[in-house]
């Protein structure tokens, strides 16, 4: 459904990820790990033209997109949760999913609210709260709930467990199975490594801007050494030795 091929992104002369590859296919979970400045953000804000390419491609069911403007690539089905949330903090939670939906009719809208609250209730009883006052995991909760607002085919979900306490996180993976039975994709960056891992399908590992790692979580899952020993493969490769 969603394929990368080969980009290079970045922030004026910083080339921040460099010759990565990754496909999404339709119902999956891929993780994305590595560790800080790997380039895992910018690997999202890529895919949602956030930030150009400056090589490669990305397409979407086939279709090229990466010259589209950030718009265009939502409303073929692609959204983002970005790191730190960035809700309108002045806005109570309702006014905040609904700007998710700006363009549908109100039918469909409130479709897309009744299955976000059906998602996680405890925003339910919260929906006329001012956003600003909300917890770490209730905002994040309306982050996420506001991507799925537009009913993405792909969601892109920027470090979901930044600064929350272990059970809201656990609360939040457990939503994910859930997205992929309603038919999205999911890409999740995360730094805790050992929760994402609970959930995908695939994991793509990340140093340094590079890929050194595409494929089944399993691996990581079973051998607690085996992240260390991508990580240093590829390092040994690099240095022209051992992979
Ligand atoms: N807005 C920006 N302007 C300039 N450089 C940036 C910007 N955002 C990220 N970078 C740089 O790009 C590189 C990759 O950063 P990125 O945020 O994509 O990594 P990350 O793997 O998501 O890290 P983290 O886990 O810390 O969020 C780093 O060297 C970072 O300093």
């Amino acid at each position: 459904m969603l394929r990368v091929r080969s980009i290079r992104a970045g922030y004026g002369d910083l080339t921040a990820i460099d010759d990565v590859s990754m496909a999404v296919g339709e119902r999956e979970i891929v993780g994305v790990i590595g560790p800080n400045g790997a380039g895992k953000s910018t690997l999202l804000r890529a895919i949602t033209g956030v930030v150009p390419l400056t090589a490669g491609s990305v397409t979407w069911c086939g279709e090229p997109i990466d010259r589209l403007p950030t718009d265009a690539r939502a409303r073929r089905g692609i959204a983002m949760v970005q790191e730190g949330r960035r809700l309108f903090a002045s806005l109570s939670v309702r006014d905040n999913l609904v700007l998710g939906a700006y363009h549908a009719d109100r039918a469909t809208r409130q479709a897309a609210e009744d299955d976000v609250l059906e998602l996680f209730p405890a925003l339910r009883d919260i929906r006329g709260r001012t956003a600003g006052v909300l917890s770490g995991g209730e905002q994040q909760m309306v982050a996420i709930g506001r991507a799925l607002m537009s009913r993405p085919r792909c969601l892109l979900i920027d470090e979901p467990s930044l600064g929350l306490a272990p059970f809201i996180v656990d609360e939040i993976y457990r939503t994910l199975p859930t997205l992929v039975e309603l038919g999205v994709a999911v890409v999740v960056v995360e730094q805790e490594v050992g929760r994402v891992l609970k959930v995908v399908d695939r994991v793509m590992v990340l140093h340094e801007g590079r890929s050194v790692y595409e494929g089944s979580g399993e691996r990581f899952r079973t051998d607690p050494d085996a992240l260390a020993s991508v990580y240093l493969g590829h390092e040994l490769a690099d240095q022209g030795g051992a992979a």
